[in-house]
């Protein structure tokens, strides 16, 4: 029998759902449901991902329309029964849209595709998706997207760092912060972002793309891994 339940959602244009449900199932215990956008039923998943891709066709603005999936009421409630969501890249933009994390992803600074790996900083190893990391520990991580340039208000801002919501910032191979190394244009810095109650992460960086040394990395299995750990009782 299973002892974790991965549900991954696909919405018309996700691309990275198999990838992800790929990733998930390669950990022993760990089943996998594909959940229709148009469904109700979460089939008894114990943490949900909304993958990354370009849901309808990322028309008005990414993760805008996906919002209204049926499906998405589900998660909402899930979340709130603190139960984890992870929300990788589109997935991220789906979960500002729908309100379960704040701010925005707007076009990248040079409105350019972005594709490459990214070094990327871990901010807060206290939450369950990354308490196999060191804090400040640097990853190599990649990302693909255009609008992946986070905002949130100066008060806003404020307050997601006091309640240690960043999660992840874009740094230098060292680890520093800067300007020419945050290449989207992401206020703070910011790669990822929690809720205050951290059982809801959303980041641009794919850790599904980065599950195996043979894909150039494998520092995005400790992601998964501490997720299962958490609901495994580990
Ligand atoms: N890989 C992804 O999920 C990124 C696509 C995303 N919709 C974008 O901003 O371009």
């Amino acid at each position: 029998m299973a002892e974790v339940t991965i549900g991954v959602v696909v919405f018309p244009g996700s691309n990275c759902d198999h990838d992800t449900e790929f990733a998930a199932a390669s950990f022993p215990g760990v089943e996998t449901r594909m959940l229709w956008h148009n469904e109700h039923d979460l089939q008894g998943s114990d943490m949900v991902v909304l993958p990354g891709g370009f849901s309808y066709g990322d028309y008005l603005r990414a993760g805008s329309i996906a919002k209204f999936s049926p499906i998405m009421r589900e998660v909402i409630d899930f979340a709130a029964k603190g139960r984890p969501v992870l929300g990788i890249c589109n997935g991220f933009q789906v979960l500002l849209e729908c309100g379960l994390l704040e701010g925005a992803l707007t076009r990248n600074r040079d409105k350019k595709f972005i594709c490459r790996f990214m070094p990327v900083k871990v901010v807060n190893n206290r939450t369950l998706f990354t308490s196999l990391y060191q804090q400040d520990e640097v990853l190599n991580l990649p990302v693909a997207h255009g609008e992946g340039n986070y905002y949130a208000p100066p008060e806003t801002l404020e307050r997601l760092v006091a309640d240690d919501q960043v999660v992840f910032r874009y740094c230098d191979e060292h680890g520093n912060v800067s300007d020419e190394a945050n290449l989207n244009g992401s206020v703070d810095a910011i790669a990822g972002l929690s809720n205050k109650e951290k059982n809801v992460l959303g980041l641009m960086p794919h850790p599904e793309r980065a599950s195996d040394s043979l894909l150039g990395s494998d520092d995005g299995r400790r992601m998964f891994r501490s997720a299962i750990d958490y609901l495994s009782g580990i």
